[in-house]
């Protein structure tokens, strides 16, 4: 396997995804990983996609805002790409200003949409005569604000120090707390080796619709004791109606109870797109049921095998 040595992220530098980025890029070794901004996600995973990185580290979800649609879609859909990697970052809002603007010089306020959704409260209440503008990341309206385009900003502290701005207020989130998951994505390559604390996700189309379609895939996680932590339905952007499930369950690929789950989802769906095991970093650890682990998967087969050979019960 080639050394991944550089990473595209959502930049310019100081935005949340360049803080994930540099996270991530420790987990490489010790050789150092090239990162590069890019203007969107999407032009992040362009740059993978293309060959130009190794890498790319998108936001995929967070506590308060869900699931980051522009990276779901793009996992979806287009030539296939897996997560390597997952880290989590708790997400600190300032308000930043150019040195000697006070709250009463605020008529513009730069950010990511986000990130505003994060923190629309205190900006109604704060800021109430201010516009809000979106711009392609928190640190992008840092810079702008910087250059005198905007007279506020909504961005990382980081990105304070690395634009010369005023911070007026500190951690101004409407919930405080929020924690935002990114990934990074590389080109198809086979998994890391299971550490008996992964995460597998993958994107599962449905054959058709009818009662009970959805229950039958959760059913196949759930008689095989595999614990989804997350499910999400898109658009499949074809007729209205038709959806798929992005769809994240404890345990690796190699584990027998995930395998067997995604062989059986590959039979009953009309598609199933896998999309990475990787080391599980939200610090929680999930556990395996009664009758689920490899070995009782492994022995159950020698068991069915003898019968089949000999008509025999027992090994
Ligand atoms: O704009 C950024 O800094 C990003 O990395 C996107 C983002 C914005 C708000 C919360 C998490 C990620």
């Amino acid at each position: 396997m080639s050394i991944p040595r550089s990473y595209a992220f959502l930049g310019p530098e100081g935005t949340f995804s360049h803080a994930a980025a540099l996270s991530l890029s420790q987990l490489a070794g010790p050789e150092p990983v090239e990162l590069l901004g890019h203007a969107t996600v999407t032009h992040a995973i362009d740059a993978l996609r293309s060959g130009s990185v190794d890498g790319a580290v998108v936001p995929l979800e967070n506590s308060v805002e869900g699931a980051v649609p522009a990276t779901l879609d793009e996992l979806a859909g287009g030539s296939p790409l897996v997560i390597a990697a997952e880290t989590f970052l708790p997400v600190l809002f300032e308000l930043l200003v150019r040195p000697g603007t006070s709250l009463a010089d605020v008529a513009t306020v730069a950010t990511h949409p986000h990130a505003e959704a994060q923190v629309r409260r205190y900006l109604l209440s704060t800021l109430p005569q201010a516009g809000v503008a979106m711009v392609g990341s928190t640190a992008g309206g840092a810079r702008a604000v910087r250059d005198g385009e905007f007279d506020a900003a909504v961005a990382p502290p980081i990105a304070g120090q690395l634009y010369g701005l005023a911070s007026l207020a500190h951690d101004i989130a409407d919930n405080p707390g929020a924690v935002t998951r990114f990934v990074l994505l590389t080109r198809p390559v086979a998994p890391p080796r299971p550490t008996g604390n992964d995460r597998t996700t993958l994107v599962v189309y449905l054959r058709e619709d009818h009662a009970g379609a959805l229950l039958e895939i959760l059913s196949e996680f759930g008689t095989r004791g595999v614990n989804l932590t997350r499910i999400e339905s898109r658009p499949t952007k074809g007729r209205i109606g038709q959806y798929s499930f992005t769809i994240d369950c404890e345990g690796h690929v190699d584990d027998a109870r995930v395998g067997d789950a995604l062989a059986a989802l590959h039979r009953v769906c009309a598609d199933v797109r896998y999309l990475g095991s990787y080391p599980r970093r939200d610090g929680k650890q999930g556990e395996i049921l009664l009758g689920r682990t490899d070995h009782d998967f492994t022995e159950a087969g020698a068991w069915l095998a003898a019968i089949r050979e000999h008509g025999r019960n027992g090994v």
